[in-house]
């Protein structure tokens, strides 16, 4: 049996318990356990090298590519343990789709751009599939009408917005049920930013997304549940508007308010 079609009714899409997380002796991850909701945008705020972009990466296993870094504790994805041995780790990423801080297309056309994920996975089964599958997830991605008379042309053409917007289409193309975003607005000015946002929030209806930002106003605009990280720990985690307005934790009020960070 697949281990991944092992589906179980949880009411949260992910959840890790107990995780650790280290870089050869360093301790990025210190017994982090928190649940991500469905159909949520969850921010993992936090000072630069509290551990976000690790934690983000532990949740489709980017980590595994880092040799020196080692994971422990349990991630499970609809009650499934991804890093069970069974799971195929492309799979998985197929599943829990990641968009980086920097737009990464590939060095081909918009078109084969999107298609790329469907085509390795298989899902498209004759051209007019593919066709639809790709217009579908630039549409998810709000470009479709900046792009559809040039699908042709190279996706390193687009301007920096379009570009991640593409990355967008591309991770949604393989119809994954979770979006990590590692700051995806960081090389993006502000209007890209704005429209990168307004997509985020309409990915809420479709997607579980998990986002690293270290922009407070961006968490607050996009996010419905924030978790704060500092020096490798989950300090708290909550509702967004409570995390910005009333949080329990003296370092979060801190972080906030701009005192560290
Ligand atoms: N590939 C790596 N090899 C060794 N150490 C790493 C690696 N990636 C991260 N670290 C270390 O792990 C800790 C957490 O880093 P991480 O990038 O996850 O933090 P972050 O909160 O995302 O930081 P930033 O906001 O600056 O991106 C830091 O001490 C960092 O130096």
């Amino acid at each position: 049996m697949d281990p991944m079609q092992d589906m179980r009714n949880d009411t949260h899409k992910m959840s890790a318990k107990g995780v650790d997380v280290w870089y050869g002796d360093t301790h990025a991850i210190k017994d982090v356990s928190v649940e991500l909701e469905d159909r949520c945008v969850t921010a993992f705020i936090g000072p630069s090298g509290c551990g976000k972009s690790t934690f983000l990466r532990c949740l489709n296993r980017m980590n595994d590519t880092i040799e020196i870094c080692r994971v422990e504790g349990d991630i499970h994805l609809d009650g499934q343990d991804i890093y069970d041995r069974r799971v195929d780790p492309v799979q998985l990423r197929a599943r829990v789709g990641m968009v980086f801080q920097k737009p990464n297309p590939f060095p081909k056309s918009i078109y084969d751009n999107v298609a790329y994920g469907p085509r390795i996975h298989g899902m498209a089964r004759t051209r007019a599939d593919l066709d639809s599958l790709v217009e579908q997830s630039l549409r998810q991605a709000a470009l479709w009408d900046e792009v559809k008379d040039r699908l042709a042309a190279p996706g390193t053409g687009l301007s920096g917005g379009q570009q991640q917007r593409l990355c967008i289409a591309r991770a949604v193309a393989t119809q994954p049920e979770v979006l990590l975003m590692d700051e995806p607005c960081s090389a993006l000015d502000p209007i890209a930013t704005a429209q990168v946002e307004e997509l985020i929030a309409n990915l809420t209806e479709d997607f579980c997304v998990a986002i690293v930002t270290h922009s407070m106003q961006q968490a607050a605009r996009v996010s419905q549940k924030t978790a704060f990280f500092h020096l490798g720990n989950l300090v708290e985690y909550g509702s967004t508007d409570q995390i910005f307005t009333n949080p329990t934790d003296k370092r979060t009020e801190s972080y906030i308010t701009g005192r560290i960070g």
